[in-house]
């Protein structure tokens, strides 16, 4: 099986960082995961993330730096999930998709029922929170 490149923002913000709920017309529904999509053909995936998020949420956003990609082999496709962190530049949350979105410090990311590809994500996020995120607080 084809594997689907799909890119996801950590997007952060005064010391926490974003995550939204799937809705039900939505793959997975009900489950929390960084906002993003699939990349297009020959798509560069940066573009593709600053497009997704300018669809899904309205606002602008300069990436960072890339963690891990993550390859998951879900029962109807395999995607290769890759995260940018990410500072919100501009814009205000307007949600096209998602059922809500949140900030979330780190002991409160694991409380969330995550999408199961993000879990590796949200580990390497909280195992380097305090370079990546705790910069950003003030
Ligand atoms: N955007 C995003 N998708 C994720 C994450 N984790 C994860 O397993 N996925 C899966 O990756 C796939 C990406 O699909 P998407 O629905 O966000 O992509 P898209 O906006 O381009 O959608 P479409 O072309 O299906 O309308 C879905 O199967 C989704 O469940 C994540 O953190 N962010």
């Amino acid at each position: 099986m084809k594997i689907i490149p799909v890119t996801c923002a950590i997007i952060i913000h005064q010391g926490k960082v974003l995550l939204a709920q799937r809705s039900e017309v939505m793959d997975l529904p009900g489950k929390w995961e960084f906002p993003g999509g699939k990349v297009e053909m020959g798509e560069d995936p940066k573009a593709c993330l600053i497009r997704e998020i300018g669809e899904e949420l309205g606002i602008q956003i300069l990436i960072k730096t890339e963690l891990t990609p993550v390859d998951f082999d879900y029962p109807t496709k395999k995607i290769r999930l890759i995260p940018f962190v990410a500072d919100w530049t501009g814009g205000e949350i307007i949600l096209a998709e998602h059922a809500q979105v949140g900030w979330y410090d780190q002991n409160q990311l694991f409380l969330l029922d995550l999408a199961p590809a993000d879990i590796p994500i949200v580990h390497e996020l909280t195992e380097k929170w305090v370079n990546l995120v705790a910069p950003n607080q003030r």
